[in-house]
């Protein structure tokens, strides 16, 4: 379902499982003696759609991917992806992290990182698997850096080497957990462009996207939607549809009126969650 900003969300409004991707009243509690984390949570995403999941720090963002992603059970609640519950981590899926240097291997060059998950694939031929890892390496604009080791790339081009190991894969969902978190601000950008630029080559047809920021800007400019999430213990507070023109680019995009809209009630949505809750007698945390 796409909302425009303003629109207020009414959250476990059930869902379409058969779906690409559906997440179902998601609860977490990491030990029985500690907080909710998250407090049932749901959503959908669509075929090709690139959401983005924003809210407070702490609030659970990362536990909700890990458990999309099939790493981390939920306390109660599913994912269902194709039209399948899970019970782990499913193949249509990649994750990249944020913290690069650790989803490396610092002993191995750029093409064997990016090589490495497909090794085990018995349906890919090894010309099959070598196109692949070619052109991901192509996408994230990293040819001639092949022979390379990451020691010797600096911190950009290593979360490219990250992402080019996830694209070649070729997941139907490419999860991101705060992956530009780590760069300054010019590469971050750099690296948000190589994102937009991979959709605009794979069409609709493409990866579809779900994205992990605390960067409220970041998330309009790449998503399509965005699910905002309430203080701990997280529900979703609000989903909003981001219709900005295409092709989106950094300076146009960012000062379209539509995104400093959507930029304001985001910042008002986040800052009155609570208040939201007692007011319109919305989903309340669980004992
Ligand atoms: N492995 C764990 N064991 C126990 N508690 C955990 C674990 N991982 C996260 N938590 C707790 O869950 C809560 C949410 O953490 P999480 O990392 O999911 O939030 P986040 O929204 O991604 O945070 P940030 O925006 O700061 O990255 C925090 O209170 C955290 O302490």
């Amino acid at each position: 379902m796409r909302r425009r900003a303003g629109e207020r969300h009414v959250a476990g409004d059930g869902g379409d499982r058969t779906g690409i991707l559906h997440v179902e009243e998601l609860r977490k509690r990491y030990a029985p003696d500690t907080p909710l984390v998250c407090d049932g949570l749901s959503f959908n995403v669509n075929q090709g759609e690139f959401v983005a999941i924003i809210g407070p720090s702490g609030c659970g963002k990362s536990t909700l991917l890990r458990m999309i992603a099939g790493i981390l059970s939920p306390t109660s609640g599913d994912v269902w992806v194709g039209g399948r519950r899970i019970d782990g981590p499913p193949p249509e899926m990649a994750l990249v992290f944020q913290d690069y240097t650790r989803s490396l291997y610092p002993w191995l060059t750029v093409e064997r990182n990016v090589r490495f998950p497909l090794a085990k694939r018995r349906d890919l031929d090894k010309a099959e698997k070598a196109e692949r890892v070619a052109e991901a390496i192509r996408t994230v604009g990293l040819t001639g850096f092949e022979k390379y080791s990451p020691g010797q790339l600096s911190g950009g081009m290593q979360q490219r080497v990250a992402i080019a190991r996830a694209l070649a894969f070729q997941p139907q969902i490419l999860l991101l957990d705060e992956p530009f978190a780590s760069v300054d601000a010019l590469t971050k950008e750099g690296l948000e462009d190589t994102l937009l630029d991979v959709r605009d080559r794979l069409g609709a047809s493409g990866n579809t996207m779900l994205m992990v920021t605390h960067d409220i800007d970041e998330a309009i400019y790449l998503a399509d939607r965005i699910v905002v999430l309430s203080k701990p213990p997280c529900v979703v507070a609000e989903e909003l549809s981001v219709d900005l023109p295409v092709p989106r680019t950094q300076v146009e995009s960012r000062s379209h009126p539509e995104f400093l809209r959507i930029r304001a009630y985001v910042h008002d949505v986040m800052g009155l969650t609570d208040q939201r809750r007692r007011t319109h007698g919305g989903p309340q945390p669980s004992a």
